[in-house]
């Protein structure tokens, strides 16, 4: 769920989560190196939750989002989730700074 609020948000700044790249170039990529949920209260199947997105903080390479899950006003659980800003190559993730536009756009939800 928390990668699912994060792939919207992205959509919603319109950040591609795999952005189409020229021929000769690497796409980048988010993958995640960390992932944490704290559960505060019971969620029940079916249940209608709200998930609450934001930038918690912007690294180098990296971004951590903070994730809020209620239910009416009832906080169900609170999660972290860090990204890594990196070039998809065909040896595998390279990790590289955050693009200056990308990172005024992170700035925004701060
Ligand atoms: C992502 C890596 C290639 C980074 O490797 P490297 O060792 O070079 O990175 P650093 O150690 O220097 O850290 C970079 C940056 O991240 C911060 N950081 C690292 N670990 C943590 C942590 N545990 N908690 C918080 N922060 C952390 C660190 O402080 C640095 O921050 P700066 O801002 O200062 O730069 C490498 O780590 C790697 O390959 N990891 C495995 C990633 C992975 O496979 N994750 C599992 C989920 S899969 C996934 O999400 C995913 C994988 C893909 O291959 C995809 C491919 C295409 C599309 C999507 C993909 C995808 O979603």
């Amino acid at each position: 769920m928390m990668e699912s609020a994060e792939h919207e948000m992205l959509r919603s700044m319109g950040i591609s989560v795999f952005p189409k790249s020229a021929p000769n170039e690497h796409p980048l990529s988010w993958p995640r190196v960390s992932a944490s949920c704290d559960y505060l209260s019971a969620a029940q199947f079916e249940d209608l939750l709200r998930i609450d997105v934001h930038v918690a903080q912007i690294g180098n390479s990296s971004v951590t989002y903070r994730f809020k899950f209620t239910r009416d006003e009832v906080v169900v659980a609170e999660g972290s989730l860090t990204v890594v800003c990196c070039l998809l190559t065909p040896k595998g993730l390279s990790k590289t700074p955050i693009p200056a536009e990308l990172r005024e756009l992170f700035q925004k939800h701060l």
